[in-house]
């Protein structure tokens, strides 16, 4: 990403950010509420067109050249309406389809994906009647059904319950480990600790950190770090009207 910059009438949502996320990497990008990580990722992933800046994926414009560009990945983003009146098996098996594979490859790998996500049970049910964590997780299969080069996904865990976490955890891990990269967004510091090799911190639109895990939390933990960076904790006082 080089410049990248988006600005909604007076609001400034994301304000020039340039970012390498070296290829076989599991990136977490990580921020306040509100700090532009969504308008970043929509961004990169050809879904809201920057006011400023560029995006390559592999050497590919993403706004020059979308269609290879969006070939090489598979995106989870935050808060799109995915086609809730078709049941989970379809909506995957649609987002294969749609992607130009043949119809055998799609049904063998739905399967499986609705395996491992724990949706097995539920796979004739309509999207519109899941609940939030099986909604990030069939929306997750969706973006994976392509073996794409690059998963960008925007808040995978939330909602998720621990099991269902662990088993998509392993499964990015995996991925990782045979060549894919990952982008994650992420609140839980623990989380991106533990699971990823680098992280951008972002606030207010801007960059204030980015790196190898350890090059940006040093000696602290990743959390305090972030704390650290981003400032905010509000001191003191607190509610003095709340008690009972
Ligand atoms: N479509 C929009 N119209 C107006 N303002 C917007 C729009 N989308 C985002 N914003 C604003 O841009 C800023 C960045 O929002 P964004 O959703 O990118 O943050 P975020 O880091 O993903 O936050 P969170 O962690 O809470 O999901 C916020 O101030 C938000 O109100």
């Amino acid at each position: 990403m080089r410049g990248l910059a988006k600005r909604f009438g007076e609001k400034v949502a994301v304000n020039g950010i340039s970012l390498d996320v070296p290829a076989g990497s599991f990136y977490g990008l990580v921020g306040p509420n509100g700090a532009g990580k969504t308008t970043a990722l929509s961004m990169a992933t050809g879904l809201l067109r920057p006011d400023q800046g560029q995006v390559w994926i592999h050497g590919t414009d993403v706004w020059q050249d979308p269609l290879p560009a969006k070939r090489r990945m598979g995106v989870l983003a935050d808060g799109v309406r995915l086609f809730d009146r078709l049941t989970g098996e379809q909506l995957v098996t649609y987002a294969g389809l749609l992607r130009g594979m043949d119809r055998d490859t799609v049904a063998e790998r739905t399967r499986d994906l609705l395996r491992v996500m724990d949706l097995e049970a539920d796979a004739g049910k309509l999207v519109a009647d899941y609940s939030a964590g099986m909604t990030k997780k069939v929306g997750l299969a969706s973006a994976m059904i392509h073996a794409p080069h690059l998963l960008v996904l925007d808040e995978p865990f939330e909602a998720v319950d621990p099991v269902s976490a662990a088993n998509i955890r392993e499964i990015l891990a995996q991925y990782v480990a045979n060549g894919g990269t990952v982008i994650v967004s992420s609140h839980v510091m623990d989380l991106v600790q533990r699971m990823c090799d680098h992280v951008a911190v972002i606030a207010q639109g801007n960059l204030l950190a980015a790196g190898t895990v350890d090059e940006v939390r040093g000696e602290q933990s990743l959390e305090d770090r972030f704390v650290e960076l981003v400032g905010g904790r509000s001191s003191g006082e607190g509610l003095s009207w709340l008690r009972t």
